[in-house]
């Protein structure tokens, strides 16, 4: 273990670290941190929730001048909640230097933004589309930049911003330094990173199991038609402290949050058609904890960090396995542990264990909660919740009245019927969602083949050349068609109707919206 004084850092910049919290850096950290301070190209791989992020915050803030008053760093995210994010921490980090960054992303209003440009920020941390508006707006000039990070990589080349990236990466000098970042690495990448990236130093530190070990993995088969009452059972059981509950598509996201509202849950919908009035105010609730649950697409899957995230639930099984990774590494981080349960109905099994031979972790299988487990669960939260009060004593001017009816009634009935208004259950309304199609596993190709629209994933550790890392190193056949080589025709734009099944509610569809507002 290393500590942040021995990397040689900007003693404003330790000061901040130390302020975040942080004592000891991260594997990831302590092996990126000294080859981005050299200017070297890197590729950093490691498990989610391991802090990536200050990885290349640290060395960003570190080598730029207060005094600097172009945009000299650029970070890439696929998403607006991470953009805002990332820069959230970048912030932080560069906070005691006076280094000032700022969010770029879709959906916000674009002349606020252009106001916020004047006061010079030296990073820029955005979503593609909305940066390539600025870029033609002239409000954003990339010919300073000197390093570019690109957060989960992987994601923003699959949802088809390689054209988007590309174009702004031509506008930014080249002997740049370029650094790129995520928990997997499928093997198109290399594609990426031949594109864009010198010589890059491999880094990773995934042991053998790509997903963070501290997440407890388990799923349930059911039907279709049995998902929404196993998850109330489920969240009733477990009582989880925070939730996310991942569904396919927007559809499904907003009828799922209305249907746990209606049944008392605290819940809410995240995807990419609310507006992003909508989305900043749940993503605030669910990080102040003022709802338990958030329920969201694929939007939220990637690099969201909120603390206190105790469970996962795929109400919907995920498209992928590196989608599987992510959603469930939203729980689980920084050393605390988490749970991940995922529904798979009795079709998509072969998709569950594809998930499980190239994640390299096998998923137990626990039987559908009961009502009983859910009612002992419900009723224990609820105990203790009793007992704390108690403990407090502040309960005194509830004492009157507990006499009165104590001379009435027995004990333990008054107690059993307050436990019964406590639980304030509400499992009678009834809730009808309706049904997705199943996932399938498609066709994969045998071992070793990587034509075109194979797919190889490399999870593993150490692989500088792409090969072996998961073992089996099996492709699977790009199971969202057209993926990799044939990807290469599209031009990253239309082409994901409304009927796709992921929402990747990234800046895509933004583009639209804000060429509307000019
Ligand atoms: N050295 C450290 N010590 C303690 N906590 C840390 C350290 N570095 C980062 N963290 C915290 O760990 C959490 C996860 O960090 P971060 O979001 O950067 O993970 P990540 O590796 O990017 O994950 P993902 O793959 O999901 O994007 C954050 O809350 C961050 O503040
Ligand atoms: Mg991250």
């Amino acid at each position: 273990m290393v500590t942040f004084q021995e990397l040689g850092l900007d003693p404003k910049v330790l000061r901040a670290i130390t302020e975040m919290g942080f004592e000891e850096a991260t594997p990831i950290q302590e092996k990126t941190i000294p080859i981005a301070m050299e200017g070297r190209d890197l590729i950093g791989q490691a498990q989610t929730g391991t802090g990536k992020t200050a990885a290349f915050g640290i060395p960003l803030v570190s080598k730029i001048q207060p005094s600097e008053e172009r945009i000299v760093s650029l970070i890439m995210c696929p998403t607006r909640e991470l953009a805002i994010q990332v820069a959230e921490e970048i912030s932080k980090l560069g906070r005691f230097k006076g280094i000032r960054s700022l969010p770029i992303y879709g959906g916000q209003d674009i002349s606020r933004q252009i106001r916020a440009l004047k006061k010079k920020p030296q990073i820029i941390i955005g979503t593609p589309g909305r940066l390539l508006d600025h870029i033609n707006r002239k409000t954003i000039k990339l010919d300073d930049v000197q390093t570019v990070v690109l957060d989960e990589a992987d994601e923003m080349l699959d949802m088809g911003f390689m054209d988007d990236i590309t174009s702004i990466l031509s506008l930014v000098p080249e002997n740049r330094h370029t650094m790129l970042f995520s928990a997997t690495m499928p093997p198109n990448i290399q594609r990426l990173a031949n594109q864009f990236l010198r010589n890059p130093e491999h880094v990773s530190v995934v042991p053998k199991q790509v997903s963070a070990p501290s997440i407890q993995q388990a799923y349930i088969e059911l039907n279709e038609r049995q998902k929404f009452e196993v998850l109330c059972r489920l969240l009733d059981m477990e009582s989880p402290e925070l939730a996310i509950v991942f569904g396919r598509t927007k559809r499904r996201v907003d009828e799922l949050s209305e249907a746990l509202q209606k049944r008392g849950y605290s819940a809410e919908g995240l995807h990419g058609d609310l507006s992003q009035n909508q989305r900043d105010n749940v993503m605030r609730k669910f990080r102040e904890n003022s709802i338990d649950v958030l329920v969201a697409t694929d939007v939220a899957a990637r690099g969201l960090d909120v603390s206190g995230v105790t469970h996962v639930i795929n109400f919907d099984l995920p498209q992928d396995p590196e989608s599987y990774v992510h959603r469930i590494g939203r729980t689980g981080r920084a050393g605390r542990e988490g749970t991940a349960w995922t529904f798979v109905t009795p079709r998509e099994i072969d998709h569950l264990h594809l998930i499980e031979r190239i994640t390299r972790h096998r998923i137990a299988r626990k039987p559908m909660p009961s009502m009983a487990d859910a009612i002992e669960g419900k009723q224990k939260v609820i105990a203790e919740r009793l007992i704390e009060v108690i403990e407090k004593e502040e309960f005194s001017e509830y004492k009157g009245i507990s006499i009165q009816l104590l001379e009435q009634y027995d004990s333990v009935h008054l107690l059993s019927a307050a436990f019964k208004l406590l639980t304030g259950d509400k499992k009678d309304v009834v809730i009808e969602l309706t049904p997705e199609d199943p996932i399938r596993a498609k066709k994969r190709r045998p071992f070793n083949d990587v034509r075109s629209s194979g797919r190889r994933v490399n999870f593993g550790s150490g692989n500088r050349d792409g090969r072996g890392g998961y073992g089996g190193r099996g492709g699977y056949g790009g199971s969202r068609g057209g993926y990799g080589g044939s990807r290469g025709g599209n031009n990253g734009r239309g082409g994901y109707g409304d009927d796709r099944r992921r929402d990747y509610g990234g800046d895509r569809a933004q583009r639209q919206d804000s060429a509307n507002q000019e």
